[in-house]
């Protein structure tokens, strides 16, 4: 399905599937990411998440696009340098279309296209298979993802005016490193397409991650008014009336810390993970499992496992408080930022991006239920999309 949606195996980070690239793409991504490269990009996530404050309470009933808007912000700032203006700037178009490719096509490997490859040969007038109608329509997409911010950047490199960005900084380190090509291994050698993939992935793996996660939190304190209000009361303590969280408080609050890993362990946005591909035969609790096989961890079902939560339904922050504190000492959930070799890179960036947006959601805003003409309150029913994220 990604392929026929776009993703180039070469360069698409989530799709490459080993070898030099991996080595290269990972790197790239993860020199960038650490918890320290990452310091400098929280002026900018403390910046876009006051402006979601202000968007939310100018337009409440709008809350969910506001919180699209906030992801597509920063992974656009982060990613390119680039300020979006408002909701219809062309970037904010590209990183809605190609977020959809992600949310609506499917779990992986559950379409006609991921079972039976082949039909994406089929001609273009064969429209039948609604998985492979709607990763045509992707294509276009996915190729401005690439292609349209990266162009952005290099004009404004020539221009003398780019921003900060991750592309930014890979495009210089290139330049630096252009004198001594001949003496570069494959592994080192960054080309355009390997810019482009690179920071494509940032675009489209960083986006809806954070924004779902986020609308998880809002539904929970929502039906969980005592939640909201003892987050709310440890905000109040810690910073009083007057001033809003900073990255510099996390420390002071362990409740709000405690409402973050909840949102991750009830509803972890992509429950499945991304399916990784053995590539040689491994042996797991006595199973055998033979190269090539496709191993899907499901984070859902581990972080609901009640050998180790106990009422795992329930949202109840309250569980991590240590056994020593008199409380259940219950572990942080696992495997939402998935597994091993191929973890999610962005983990540190995604993580500080949720931090900062809850606790400053919750040190400004009371969510509570929307009410019926008559004045009843309705109790949201929420239902998963059925993607890769959800
Ligand atoms: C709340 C935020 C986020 C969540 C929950 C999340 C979750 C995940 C998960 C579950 C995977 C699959 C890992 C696996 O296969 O084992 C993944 C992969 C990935 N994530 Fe994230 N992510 C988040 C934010 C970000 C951000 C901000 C970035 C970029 C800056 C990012 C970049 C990536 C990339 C590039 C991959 C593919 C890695 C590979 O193929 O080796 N993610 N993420």
């Amino acid at each position: 399905m990604c392929f026929r949606q776009g993703w180039d195996p070469r360069y698409s980070m989530g799709v490459i599937q080993g070898g030099v690239q991996l080595k290269k793409h990972r790197k790239m991504l993860q020199k960038a990411l650490t918890p320290n490269n990452c310091i400098p990009y929280r002026e900018i996530q403390q910046e876009e998440v006051r402006k979601l404050i202000k968007r939310i309470i100018s337009t409440p009933e709008n809350w969910r696009e506001h919180m699209q808007t906030l992801a597509t912000t920063l992974v656009l700032r982060i990613g390119y340098g680039i300020d979006v203006q408002d909701k219809d700037d062309p970037y904010v178009e590209i990183a809605d279309k190609t977020s959809d490719a992600l949310s609506k096509g499917g779990a992986p490997g559950s379409t006609a296209l991921d079972v039976f490859p082949f039909i994406r040969h089929l001609p273009s007038w064969f429209k039948l298979i609604p998985s492979l109608k709607f990763a045509r329509e992707c294509n276009s997409w996915v190729t401005k993802l690439h292609e349209v911010p990266f162009q952005f950047v290099q004009q404004e490199m020539e221009a003398g005016t780019a921003k900060p960005s991750f592309t930014k900084k890979l495009l210089e380190e290139r330049r630096e490193i252009e004198p001594r090509s001949e003496l570069i291994t494959d592994s080192e050698l960054i080309i355009d397409a390997d810019i482009k993939g690179a920071a494509g992935s940032i675009y489209v793996a960083g986006q809806d991650t954070t924004w779902s996660t986020l609308t998880v939190f809002v539904l929970n304190m929502i039906l969980n008014p005592q939640i909201q209000e003892k987050g709310q009361e440890e905000l109040l303590s810690v910073l009083g009336h007057d001033s809003l969280p900073t990255f510099a408080d996390r420390d002071k609050l362990p409740f709000v810390d405690y409402i973050v890993q909840e949102t991750f362990r009830w509803g972890p946005v992509v429950p499945l993970g991304i399916p990784h591909k053995l590539a040689v035969d491994d042996t797991y609790k006595g199973y055998s499992i033979p190269a090539g096989s496709l191993v899907i961890a499901n984070a859902y079902a581990m972080n609901r496992d009640e050998r180790f939560y106990s009422d795992p339904t329930a949202f109840k922050p309250d569980r991590y408080i240590a056994k020593e504190k008199g409380g259940l000492g219950e572990p942080y959930p696992i495997g939402h930022f998935g597994f091993g070799r191929r973890v999610c890179p962005g983990i540190h960036l995604g993580l500080a991006s949720v931090w900062i947006g809850i606790a400053t959601m919750l040190a400004t805003l009371k969510f509570s239920k929307a009410k019926d003409p008559e004045g009843n309150e309705i109790t949201p029913d929420p239902k998963w999309s059925t993607g890769l994220t959800r």
